[in-house]
């Protein structure tokens, strides 16, 4: 699978949490993330993460260009909820096509925790043959 790893800087703890958890999950799958998010998984955990930019400097739309193609399967976006940020419509726009698309998207920890007990469970495989027939 190809899963996206997005935090904004006061849920980044939540996310290293996260991913120090699940890393065993994480390992196989080919894991995208934002400039900084990246960059702080790779230095909690042993995980190999493809890193976009910056959020504010277009990290969110790199990965909705990978939504839009098809080609990412889940994403974990831990969002701040009380903080206004810069690029709020690029971030919307994400969303946006996730919904499009149909891609489950994990806006906080309880709801990543019961994704990976799905995807575990084999409930997510249909995504294989969506990017398999697409190509
Ligand atoms: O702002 C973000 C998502 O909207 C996250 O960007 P960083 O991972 O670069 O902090």
């Amino acid at each position: 699978m190809n899963i996206a790893l997005i935090a904004h800087d006061k849920k980044k703890e939540d996310m290293i949490r996260f991913c120090i958890a699940y890393e065993t999950f994480l390992k196989p799958h080919r894991l995208y993330a934002t400039g900084t998010t990246g960059t702080k998984i790779m230095e909690a955990t042993e995980l190999k993460v493809h890193r976009f930019l910056s959020g504010p400097l277009g990290g969110d739309q790199q990965i909705g260009a990978l939504v839009a193609q098809n080609e990412m399967d889940f994403i974990v976006f831990f969002r701040d909820p009380l903080t206004a940020q810069p690029h709020e419509p690029d971030i919307l726009a994400l969303l946006r096509l996730a919904d499009v698309h149909d891609i489950p998207v994990a806006t906080n920890l309880a709801t990543a925790e019961i994704m990976i007990r799905a995807i575990e469970q084999g409930e997510l495989n249909w995504r294989n043959y969506v990017r398999k027939n697409q190509s």
